[in-house]
């Protein structure tokens, strides 16, 4: 069975080419990706979840893919603020709702959430979300259908005003890693201290950057294609209607201050989250805005000039 939904509320996508993908209702929080490449077929796990993370329900999860809806961080928008750290939709149990597809291309499902008491009682927007995953032999791809169900016909527009993002925790050697090309994108430093240094915003001048420090990064119109590479490996990452990246590595400083990280934890992945995280997205009644992303394999370590 290339699906499996177990009733422990996680759902196993296995392709007929060896490659495989978990994932948890709670949250819609894909735990686990393996694949391998062309020339090392056997399968290898390509995301990080902590040891220490809880898988239970009762905390999102540190690791995998979050999703994170409908507010990116502490919230900003006036809509948002009953909410916490990053929404609502990564710390809720989703629907499953069908195999959209199950063949050699891909095996895929799709998870959705609507509006439940606990949700309307910090957040009484009308939506309806549905998520997308896809295994393909070296390819994941996650899709979020974030539509507006409001029936309003006011003036102004009943609009859903949002942030969404796909916090990836890539499984790499975090002190080799570089990730291209962001070179000259404007960003947000959410490492300084201040308020006003938070808000001012930076340009990057490397190459490639690295996480061998403390980084959280908001790269705000970022370009939309990135590759994470390392000695030996990396991961492409194609993007659709999402402009911002952030890149996220604790390091120990702020690591070994997180309950759920594994000891030196942060040694063994670097997060690469695009979003829609700079400003809202923004759909009237009765539309659908789609993200996208596109998580592939790179056979081969490859540099920017290769792009
Ligand atoms: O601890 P959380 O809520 O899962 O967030 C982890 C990190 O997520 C990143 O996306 C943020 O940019 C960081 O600021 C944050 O620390």
């Amino acid at each position: 069975m290339p699906v499996t939904h177990v009733d422990g509320g996680r759902v196993t996508l296995t392709h007929p080419k060896g490659s495989s993908a978990e994932l948890l209702l709670y949250g819609a929080t894909v735990i686990s990706w393996k694949s391998g490449t062309t020339t090392e077929p056997q399968p290898i796990e390509r995301l990080f979840v902590s040891s220490k993370a809880a898988l239970d329900g009762s905390k999102p999860v540190r690791g995998g893919i979050p999703v994170i809806f409908p507010s990116f961080g502490a919230p900003t928008h006036p809509e948002h603020m009953r909410l916490g750290q990053h929404g609502f939709a990564r710390s809720v149990v989703w629907t499953f709702d069908s195999i959209v597809m199950d063949n050699d291309a891909g095996v895929s499902v799709r998870l959705t959430l609507e509006p439940t008491a606990d949700i309307t009682a910090k957040y009484d927007k009308s939506f309806h979300l549905a998520y997308v995953v896809t295994l393909a032999e070296h390819q994941l791809s996650t899709d979020l259908h974030v539509k507006n169900t409001s029936t309003s016909t006011t003036y102004p527009p009943d609009n859903l005003e949002f942030q969404a993002l796909f916090h990836n925790y890539i499984r790499a050697p975090a002190n080799d890693v570089l990730v291209f090309p962001l070179q000259d994108k404007k960003y947000y430093d959410k490492t300084e201290v201040s308020e006003e240094a938070r808000s001012k915003p930076k340009v990057e001048t490397r190459a490639g950057v690295d996480v061998r420090q403390f980084t959280d990064s908001v790269y705000e119109d970022a370009g939309g294609k990135y590759e994470v590479t390392w000695p030996g490996g990396g991961i492409e990452i194609k993007v659709r209607e999402l402009k911002d990246v952030v890149v996220w590595n604790p390091q120990e400083a702020a690591g070994s201050k997180m309950g759920d990280m594994e000891d030196g934890g942060w040694e063994k992945y670097v997060c690469v989250e695009p979003g829609y995280v700079r400003g809202f997205a923004k759909i009237e009644p009765g539309k659908t805005w789609i993200g996208q992303q596109i998580m592939s394999v790179i056979h081969h370590e490859r540099r920017i000039n290769q792009l």
